[in-house]
């Protein structure tokens, strides 16, 4: 038999197992659920953290869950709807994903509802915090409420009719809405309306906010806003009775279809992407048991769905909601403030070029402050003699500094280009703004290769010296976003090595012109080359391993789905190379199989912190070579995006990311390992104790002290 990928013979004897076997490999989506699942058991597990920091798990994996539908589901459903019945490499069609999806969401759903209702809600009352209805509050109490729907909501509401006089009212994707019946109180007949609870206002009201309303006792008191409007709807259907009124939330198909052709303009195309979001057909219909059939029915038809999209959940709808929740100043029931160590704060001077000159930098961030990046940007923003910054942004968040530091460049008439990727899921409308004003600050703004999405975090800065132009770089896992760079953990790389120089210029060149440069020496750049790369650096360590004995590799990121590259790593297990995976998301491929994959571990480390930076390294032989970067082992991020993964050269730091690493695999508090079967096990206990997050700030904060000691001895 011929082995296809490495293109040679293979005996028949010895011939390899069937590495296509679906039963070695994990379904993708089902992964992510587990994924979400390891999320909400950090809600779950009462020791794990704070009161409201649980709160905020149930809403991420809330959140994340509405993501999944809109995205994944909706694709899913697209393919039912088309009959394709390709099965993927696990063995499933997409019918029996959408059902296996169902299954285990159905399951989650309770569990988080068990969390929230039966264990969260009463341990905040013993805390003072506490949900009230209105119909609890005292007569006089809930006039005051009345006078403060009337003010503060009763103008945002537009109650719509729905009868055969009336189309169905349209409803945007992940609105909250009430399904009304009401009675004509002249001609008795019965109609049909439907409010929506405004998106734009708070979904949790506190008591002891609105005038008059305050009680002494300190507690705080919160209602849900659909509570409110409920309870006031006889002011919105005047000579109306209410029969009934339920609430119910859909999410739609949130996947633009951008259609990319040269000529066209791109910026347009994505604003009318956006647009038709809102249009998209409806993949989930979430409604409490009790809403009678007749009216769920009547939803069912009119919103174009099927019941296969309904989901039953008790209590409150759209969770996601009680993010609002960590509003509440109550450091009581909060995470620890944990305010960064910054590297540079010793420094007499803060001139990060100088510290650049004189050696490369990494930053491992939230650990290290993001603060140095930004500066960096800002520096070079005012300094006379640079003469132009690049740099690609993929999400910024809103009111962004290194935005700001561009536009600053940019009127201080330098040439600034920025690789603004619009098409940043669920960030376009926001990079759609920050475009324009960079390009009204007299920035080049291009939006990158048609068809690629630019997912490379890198910024060069060009300056004039004595000795010629020089090239500061910044090289990094994760994005130009000073919020997320507080609670992500990214590695950022600051070099001026001439060689990552030049091959930074020529990307930067084939993104923003013509170039169809096709070498780079020191960079590695998808889609021309990483899939090539990792393949063969997965060869080489086998190579190693054959020779020395000491074949091994280490890998973290976010997620493994490529199959190629999955069939690598069994082969270099097979042949003996040690091999740990540090993949906080989805992992198709299954550790630990006999005679396939048992030198391979994989874990999962879920905490505080966003696990989200990427890292790849090979023992290569005990001249151990790192790279980090934006990439994910994904066909995506291979095929499809333009991705970076750079290597870090200085011994130092490669000892320091090694380490770095070490820790992250040794962690038994806040890790999960997978297991053959594809299931994942919490590691608990083990001694020493490990809780690699807990550990990296606690380094942070001896350094920040070292930092002042020294600073104050100056
Ligand atoms: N501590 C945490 N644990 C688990 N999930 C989290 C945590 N903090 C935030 N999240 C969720 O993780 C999601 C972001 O993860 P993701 O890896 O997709 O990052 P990203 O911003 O898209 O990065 P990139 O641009 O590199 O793809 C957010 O939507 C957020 O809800
Ligand atoms: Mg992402």
């Amino acid at each position: 038999m011929t082995d296809s990928e490495n293109g040679t013979l293979v005996p028949a004897a010895i011939a390899e197992p069937d590495l296509r076997d679906p039963l070695l490999y994990v379904n993708r989506e089902l992964s992510w659920i587990d994924f979400n699942q390891r999320v909400l058991e950090e809600a779950l597990d009462s020791a794990a953290h704070p009161l409201l920091e649980r709160v905020k798990f149930l809403s991420i994996f809330s959140s994340n869950l509405d993501e999944f539908f809109m995205i994944r589901v909706a694709g899913l459903d697209d393919q039912c709807a088309a009959g394709i019945n390709e099965r993927s490499v696990d063995g499933l069609t997409p019918i029996e994903m959408l059902e296996r999806i169902r299954e285990r969401v159905i399951g989650q759903l309770r569990q988080r509802n068990a969390c929230f209702f039966d264990d969260i809600l009463p341990a905040l009352k013993r805390k003072g915090i506490e949900f009230v209805s209105v119909s609890s509050l005292s007569v006089e109490q809930q006039q005051l409420l009345q006078h403060y729907f009337r003010k503060e909501v009763f103008p945002v509401l537009t109650p719509l009719a729905f009868d055969t006089g009336h189309p169905f009212p349209f409803m945007s994707n992940l609105s909250l809405n009430l399904a009304i019946e009401l009675e004509d109180e002249e001609s008795g007949a019965i109609k049909f309306a439907r409010v929506k609870v405004p998106g734009i206002l708070s979904r949790i009201i506190r008591l002891d906010q609105i005038e008059g309303l305050g009680f002494d006792d300190g507690r705080i008191r919160l209602l849900w806003l659909e509570d409110l409007v409920e309870h006031n709807l006889d002011q919105l259907f005047p000579k109306m009775r209410i029969l009934q009124c339920h609430p119910f939330r859909i999410i739609r198909d949130a996947d633009i279809e951008i259609e990319e052709d040269e000529a066209g303009d791109l910026l347009e195309s994505i604003e009318q992407g956006v647009r038709s979001r809102r249009y998209g057909k409806v993949v989930r219909l979430d409604i409490n048991p009790d809403m009678p059939h007749s009216i769920r029915s009547l939803l069912v038809k009119n919103l174009e769905t099927y019941e296969r999209n309904v989901y039953e959940i008790g209590g409150v709808l759209g969770m996601s909601a009680l993010m609002e929740l960590l509003k509440i100043d109550r450091p009581d029931l909060k995470d620890e403030l944990f305010v960064p160590n910054n590297p540079l704060d010793d420094k007499r001077t803060a001139d990060i070029f100088a510290e650049m000159r004189s050696g490369d930098m990494l930053l491992h961030h939230p650990y290290d402050s993001f603060k140095p990046v930004v500066d960096l940007i800002w520096q070079a923003a005012r300094d006379p003699d640079v003469l132009s910054i690049k740099q690609t942004l993929y999400r910024v968040g809103s009111n962004s500094p290194v935005v700001k530091a561009l536009m600053f460049a940019a009127e201080q008439r330098k040439q600034v280009a920025v690789l603004v990727e619009l098409k940043a899921r669920f960030d376009e409308e926001n990079n759609i703004l920050w475009a324009r004003s960079l390009e009204d600050a007299g920035a080049h703004v291009v939006y990158g290769l048609p068809g690629l999405k630019t997912h490379a975090k890198l910024t060069m800065i060009v300056r004039r010296e004595q000795e010629g132009l020089r090239h500061y770089l910044h090289l990094g896992t994760g994005n130009y976003n000073t919020v997320t760079a507080r609670i992500y953990t990214d590695y950022s790389y600051l070099t001026t090595d001439p060689v990552l120089a030049d091959d930074v210029t020529e990307l930067f060149n084939s993104l923003t012109g013509y170039s169809k440069h096709r070498e780079y020496r020191s960079l590695i750049v998808s889609p021309l080359n990483m899939r090539r790369w990792i393949m063969e650096m997965i060869r080489h360590e086998v190579d190693h391993q054959k020779h020395t004995g000491n074949g091994r590799i280490v890998m973290k990121m976010n997620a493994l789905v490529d199959e190629e590259i999955i069939r690598a790593l069994y082969r270099a297990s097979m042949a003996g190379v040690k091999i740990d995976l540090a993949i906080r998301g989805i992992c198709c491929l299954k550790p630990g199989i006999p005679g396939i994959s048992e030198n391979i571990r994989v874990v999962s480390v879920i905490g505080r912190f966003l696990e989200h930076s990427r890292v790849y390294y090979f023992n290569n032989g005990d001249h151990a070579r790192i790279f980090l970067g934006s990439a994910d082992i994904m066909p995506r991020n291979l095929d499809k995006r333009v991705e970076t993964l750079f290597p870090v050269i200085e011994p130092r730091l490669v000892e320091s990311i090694k380490s770095d690493l070490e820790l992250t695999l040794s962690d038994n508090r806040k890790s999960w390992e997978m297991q053959p079967d594809g299931t994942y096990i919490r590691k608990r206990g083990g001694r020493p104790a490990v809780d690699s997050q807990r550990l990296f700030m606690r380094r942070s904060l001896r350094r920040k002290k070292n930092i002042k000691k020294k600073v104050k001895g100056l």
